[in-house]
């Protein structure tokens, strides 16, 4: 990944805020940096092609302001309680059902699926956040928040319950645009009659008997509701006032808009910028669990390489729909070889590549890393930088076709489609030449036993031996240094 302290802030990024409704220039409230929260999975069952969508869209989006030169703080929560079938006041706990289903404890349920996420996320070359926060970690944080809005006259107890009191709260609506309409319909007599309007929507939920996942609060027995364990995890680990707040677009209504009322009312500054993706269909409907039309990540990974999947999601705009079929696939496989043939090929071409430049060619490496950075400066355009990469791909065939290139410009050629397709698309992660994360652990490790294998050849008095690990280290930029706390190496 680039250096973000190599380069300095861009100050020309524009993404599309749906609270604004409108392309705006992003500056973050604290110069270089970002704090950046997305709603994570409700981990009750395995993540499908839709949710990949989504995790891929924003990793782009994070590993773009790092390329910009912002560091990024990027926190993900995992909801594993408080999230009701059919997002309504009174459905059933949507882990508590999938435990029941598998015969499970909650947090087997929980742990289950959470593994199985952040395991199709890896494959799929998605980083981990910098905090991955839990819902039923932050019960305390959540009781905060409520008693908050008690407090200031937002909120208000009844029954054991607690409701947020949207009459009271002129701004909800702002994000949606949406006419506050009944949304009672399909609540029980019993919720709504707890609820001053129908359209309050709950913060805590008073526990039946027999329901599995309860806690202490200062209304008795109960859980939190879905929506305020992200006000309160995002306000706890990104501050008041944070840059930017993504998810599905179908999480707007009521999820966001509830978001945004919990902390404002509570008097927290909320985030500066939302981002929302479209959603992946199948035969143009939603990929989505219920209707039963998904296949899950794991499965198609059994039959096809995860950079393609990735390859097929960044081929389109995070705010465009993205179909899914057949033809779909084959183009995207079709289009990552092209990429990975032309590197292949520059890498073979290196080692016997004559010394010095192609200045028309460089030219080029030029123009298109320009348009690339571009297409991502506006909203982070993925299908126009892809179209980039492909013309770097076309100009690199045509000199390569037409007889010898510099090494200086294949390098260059080379680390062009290491840093925009690898580092910042991710799209090299499987023996490609980009640098994952676990790369880190990789040559760590690989260097402990090169610093060992070199100590006991000097313990064993083999000195060439010994400066032969040395030498060749410092032929691929690693330097040693003898310490009396024993060797040290940098790059
Ligand atoms: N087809 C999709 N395309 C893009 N994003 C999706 C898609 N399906 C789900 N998501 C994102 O993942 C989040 C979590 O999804 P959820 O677990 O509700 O999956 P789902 O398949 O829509 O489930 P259900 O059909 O039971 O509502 C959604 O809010 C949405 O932001
Ligand atoms: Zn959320």
């Amino acid at each position: 990944m680039t250096d973000p302290q190599s380069r300095t802030p861009d100050p020309d990024i524009f993404l599309y805020d749906t609270l604004q409704r409108r392309k705006v220039r992003f500056t973050p409230s604290t110069p270089g940096r970002v704090g950046f929260y997305l709603c994570g999975p409700t981990v009750y069952s395995d993540a499908h092609l839709g949710h990949a969508k989504m995790g891929v869209a924003f990793d782009v989006v994070r590993r773009a302001l790092t390329h910009f030169g912002y560091q990024v703080r990027f926190v993900s929560n995992v909801t594993d309680v408080g999230h009701l079938q059919g997002d309504a006041d009174d459905g059933e706990d949507k882990l508590l059902a999938r435990a029941r289903l598998e015969q499970l404890e909650p947090m087997e349920v929980a742990d289950k699926y959470f593994w199985s996420y952040f395991r199709d996320m890896e494959a799929l070359n998605v980083l981990k956040p910098s905090i991955t926060p839990r819902a039923t970690g932050h019960i305390g944080e959540q009781i905060a928040l409520i008693e908050e809005l008690i407090g200031r006259g937002h909120a208000y107890e009844s029954e054991g319950s607690v409701y947020f009191d949207v009459r009271s709260w002129p701004d909800y609506g702002k994000l949606s645009g949406r006419k506050l309409d009944d949304q009672s319909e399909g609540t029980r007599e019993a919720v709504r009659e707890e609820k001053r309007d129908p359209r309050d929507f709950a913060l805590w939920k008073r526990a039946e008997p027999g329901h599995l996942m309860r806690w202490q609060s200062p209304w008795g027995v109960g859980f939190p509701g879905w929506h305020i364990e992200c006000s309160a995890m995002s306000l706890k680990y990104l501050g008041d006032g944070f840059d930017i707040h993504a998810g599905g677009l179908d999480l707007q209504f009521p999820h966001h808009e509830a978001e945004i009322a919990q902390a404002e009312a509570a008097g927290h500054a909320f985030a500066r910028y939302w981002l929302h993706n479209n959603m992946l269909t199948i035969g143009g409907e939603k990929m989505s669990k219920s209707k039963g039309n998904f296949t899950t990540v794991h499965d198609l990974l059994t039959q096809h390489d995860p950079m393609v999947v990735r390859f097929l999601l960044v081929s389109s705009h995070y705010r465009s729909i993205t179909e899914f079929s057949e033809d779909a696939f084959e183009a995207a496989r079709g289009g990552y070889r092209r990429l990975t043939e032309a590197l292949g090929e520059l890498e073979r071409r290196l080692p016997a590549a004559p010394a010095g430049e192609h200045t028309a060619l460089e030219a080029r490496i030029t123009a298109h890393t320009a348009a690339f950075e571009d297409a991502l400066r506006d909203d982070f355009n993925t299908p126009k930088a892809v179209a980039a990469l492909f013309n770097l791909t076309t100009d690199l065939n045509a000199a390569l076709g037409a007889g010898a290139v510099g090494r200086t410009t294949l390098e260059r050629a080379r680390a062009s489609y290491r840093t925009l397709g690898g580092s910042v698309l991710g799209l090299f992660a499987q023996g490609g030449p980009a640098q994952s994360q676990d790369d880190t652990e990789v040559v760590s490790a690989l260097m402990d036993l090169v610093l060992r294998a070199r100590q006991n050849y000097r313990l064993q008095k083999q000195y060439a031996e010994a400066d032969e690990v040395r030498s060749t280290l410092t032929r691929v930029g690693v330097t040693v240094e003898d310490t009396k706390d024993g060797p040290r190496w940098k790059r």
